[in-house]
């Protein structure tokens, strides 16, 4: 009985793992390293190397560690490199999972968790976004997200599986004991981005348009605690193991904050004052993403630890710290 969890060497997928392993779990991790670390993979997990659309390898991974759960948390998640290289997101967010799903199937691993985002609503006509909306991506990342829920959708209806595709909105924080954090290498969320310009690891931070219709004109999101997302996946398999239907499933808490009240609550915490310009909108910016969030909580009975701005901020800070220090020490 053990879940293997595609991308544990990386940010949110470490954290599961964790939640996992808190919980009794046996683990294993598959990650090809492309953008995750060896050292990321949590203690007491096991670890393969390799690349979740490899059919063999996960056939083995599922028949050799008893695998009856998958978390798949494996992908390319940046925005604009979709929009330059749409191929390669279709082929390792679409084409791999199509793989996994392969292997769930011909080996009975009845049970599959998906990571995917708010990008599947594209510019929703209204907040709070209902996971009734429609799905209109307006980047390839979140069409190759959506395609992959509707591949999962008509493999529940053809064979003996379930699944749970969990939208998170905008994911952020680190492990609040400090086991685990966003180490990437190529990091575009603002308040790890924020976080690193208060710690000193960058000189600025570049604020993408203010003219967005939002009380201060900055984009207003739904920050989620990525500790609070991990607890989500453990409930997600416990619903799916008591007979669940399969589900879509919306992740934050159903409130925002504007880019200006992030940068401010980074000062504020760390205590740091650090420069802040004024630059062009990035291309695709939704103006506010939030969640509709009562979904989730009356079908897993989720009750987030996290839900405040300053505690998201001091466990990414302090996380912040500890890679400097770990750089230090490598030095
Ligand atoms: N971070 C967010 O705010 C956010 C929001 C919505 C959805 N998501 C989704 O959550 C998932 C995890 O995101 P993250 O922020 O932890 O990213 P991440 O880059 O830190 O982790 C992804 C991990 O997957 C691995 N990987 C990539 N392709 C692989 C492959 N083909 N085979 C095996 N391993 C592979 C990478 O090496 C990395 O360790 C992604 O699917 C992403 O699309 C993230
Ligand atoms: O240096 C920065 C970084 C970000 N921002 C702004 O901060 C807001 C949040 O940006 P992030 O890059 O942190 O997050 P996104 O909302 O663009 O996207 C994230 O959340 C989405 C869901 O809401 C998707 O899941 C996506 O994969 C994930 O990266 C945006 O208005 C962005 O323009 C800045 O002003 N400066």
């Amino acid at each position: 009985m053990t879940v293997l969890v595609t991308g544990g060497a990386g940010y949110i997928g470490s954290h599961a793992a964790l939640a996992l392993m808190d919980a009794g779990r046996k683990v294993v991790i598959l990650d090809n390293l492309s953008q995750g670390h060896r050292w990321a993979v949590p203690a007491g997990a096991a670890f393969v190397e390799g690349d979740c659309g490899d059919l063999d390898l996960v056939s083995r991974i599922i028949r050799e560690h008893d695998v009856t759960a998958i978390m798949h948390f494996a992908g390319s998640i940046i925005v604009p490199e979709s929009v330059v290289y749409p191929l390669d997101y279709y082929y390792n967010n679409t084409v791999n999972s199509r793989a996994l799903a392969q292997a769930a199937v011909d080996n009975n691993v009845r049970h599959f968790i998906f990571s995917s985002t708010a990008g599947v609503y594209g510019e929703p006509a209204k907040t709070p976004i209902l996971e009734d909306f429609p799905s209109k991506p307006i980047s390839p990342y979140g069409t190759s997200k959506m395609m992959t829920e509707k591949m999962l959708q008509d493999a529940a209806v053809a064979y003996d599986l379930r699944f749970v595709a969990l939208r998170y909105f905008n994911v952020a924080g680190a492990d609040p004991q400090g086991r685990a954090g966003q180490t990437s290498r190529k990091a575009t969320h603002l308040i790890k981005i924020a976080s690193q310009a208060a710690s000193g690891v960058r000189s600025h931070l570049d604020v993408y348009g203010d003219d967005y219709p939002t009380e201060d004109g900055t984009c207003v999101r739904d920050y989620i605690h990525v500790s609070d997302l991990a607890n989500a996946h453990v409930l997600a398999l416990e619903y799916l193991e008591k007979g669940g239907e399969s589900d879509v499933m919306n992740c934050g808490y159903g409130r925002g904050f504007s880019v200006y009240e992030v940068i401010d609550a980074v000062k504020r915490v760390s205590g740091n004052d650090f420069t802040v310009n004024l630059a062009e909108r990035r291309a695709g910016d939704p103006a506010a993403l939030i969640a509709g969030a009562d979904r989730i909580r009356e079908k897993l009975g989720w009750e987030p630890k996290y839900d405040d701005l300053d505690t998201i901020v001091t466990h990414a800070l302090a996380w912040e710290e500890s890679l400097k220090q770990r750089q230090a020490n490598a030095a």
